[in-house]
């Protein structure tokens, strides 16, 4: 990894250089480079098994890229190892095609839940949030359109409602950059398209940094500020076969 000041003097949201990336010396990508504007949204396309995900771990570092830089939010989160990368993670928010809420605990409880890391335990385990919580999840559930779903369960919600109490889960850490991977995967075409406009406003709206990744290249054009395919970023050679069942 390249030494350097750990924040990082540009505006960018997030910026990625010369990333590399292997599983067991089989190349994922390398010399990959990347930069999204601050409240800018970009959809990242590219066929099955091209690393879309692999890029969005890397940038939290749940997976470690084998060289280059990352910055997100300013932090140069490839330097960063402890307290400070976990402060780091804790203002990046990461939204899953299965959206991992807490099926039985309420809407409230799960957005809640994105404060946890700055909670002790015992007050979680008694659901004793203090009001200034409360309130931001209450803040963060009407942002996303559920301000009247709050105590329903998770698992009475849509899917799509479901996938909206995941992006409140994130705007409650104060994200202000949302890493979305496969976020629409599993709704319906009327959902999708409900989320990929709640993503569109909070970077349009509330000025968040979105990267997301997305299979429907019509939906990526549609709803994006700018689309990228993973390929065009660097040396991105999906490991054979998959890029040839594209
Ligand atoms: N933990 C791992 N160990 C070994 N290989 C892995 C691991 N994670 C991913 N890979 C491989 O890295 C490549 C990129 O996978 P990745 O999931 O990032 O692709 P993707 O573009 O997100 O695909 P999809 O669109 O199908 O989700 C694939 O060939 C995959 O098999």
């Amino acid at each position: 990894m390249v030494a350097g000041p750990a924040v990082m003097s540009g505006d960018a949201g997030i910026e990625v250089v010369d990333l590399a990336k292997s599983f067991g010396g089989r190349p994922v990508f390398s010399g990959l480079s990347l930069r999204v504007e601050k409240g800018e949204f970009v959809a990242l396309v590219g066929p099955s098994g091209a690393g879309k995900t692999t890029l969005l771990r890397c940038l939290v570092r749940l997976v470690e890229a084998d060289d280059g830089e990352i910055w997100v939010a300013g932090n140069a989160m490839h330097r960063l190892g402890g307290r400070g990368l976990s402060d780091a993670r804790r203002h990046i928010g990461f939204i899953f095609q299965q959206f991992n809420l807490v099926r039985r605990r309420s809407a409230l409880d799960n957005v809640i839940g994105g404060r946890l890391a700055s909670m002790p335990f015992w007050r979680v385990a008694l659901s004793l949030y203090d009001v200034w919580d409360l309130r931001a999840a209450e803040r963060a559930l009407a942002r996303v359109g559920l301000r009247d779903r709050s105590l329903l369960r998770a698992d009475r919600l849509s899917g799509g409602q479901q996938q909206r109490v995941a992006i409140a889960r994130a705007l409650v850490q104060e994200s202000s950059v949302l890493l979305a991977d496969e976020p629409i995967a599993s709704l319906d075409p009327h959902a999708a398209r409900g989320v990929l406009a709640l993503l569109r406003s909070l970077a349009r709206d509330d000025g968040l940094t979105v990267l997301c990744s997305l299979h429907q290249h019509d939906l990526a054009r549609e709803y994006a500020d700018r689309v990228v395919a993973i390929e065009d970023l660097g040396s991105a050679r999906a490991p054979w076969p998959a890029r040839q069942s594209m």
